[in-house]
């Protein structure tokens, strides 16, 4: 897929065309968001290809950079997360995904979101406190 390449600021940030800007490792970072409670289930990275799989299959996929490959989110979990709506930010250099998620959560740690803990304003940052329950 041949993303557009903006003529200005103003095409990059006003323009219709899609010119995801990859750091140097060639990734984008994604925030997924859950459609139905608005809440952040995870955040997570694409490749060029990843954008490309999610727009084709409307399932969310990514780039694990441990494995250094495509993944397709839920692929071996079941908790496969079926695209609603796609974002860009002004620069285009982050990206928001809006998705119905399947089973109950997206964590493997357990958790519904991955953003279960709390890092306490009461303690200059050195304590976290777990928000949710396990799924
Ligand atoms: N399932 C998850 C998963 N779900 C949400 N996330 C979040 O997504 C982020 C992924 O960004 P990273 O580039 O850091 O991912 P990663 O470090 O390459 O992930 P790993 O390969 O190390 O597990 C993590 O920081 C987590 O907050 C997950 N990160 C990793 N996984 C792993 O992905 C694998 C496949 O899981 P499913 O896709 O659900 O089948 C399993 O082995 C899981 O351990
Ligand atoms: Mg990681
Ligand atoms: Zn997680």
């Amino acid at each position: 897929m041949e993303f557009y390449t903006p003529k200005s600021r103003s095409d990059l940030e006003e323009g219709s065309g899609f010119a995801p800007k990859f750091d140097d490792r060639g990734l984008i970072p994604v925030t997924t968001t859950c459609v139905k409670t608005g809440g952040i289930l995870m955040q997570a990275w694409m490749d060029a290809e990843a954008i490309k799989q999610t727009l084709i299959t409307k399932e969310a996929h990514y780039f694990s950079r441990s494995r250094q490959e495509l993944w397709h989110k839920g692929a071996t979990s079941g908790e496969i997360q079926k695209v609603i709506n796609f974002k860009t930010d002004c620069d285009q250099d982050s990206l928001w995904l809006i998705v119905e998620q399947m089973g109950e959560g997206c964590c493997h740690v357990g958790y519904p979101s991955c953003f279960y803990r709390e890092i306490s304003l009461e303690d200059e940052g050195g304590r976290l406190e777990t928000t949710l329950t396990k799924k």
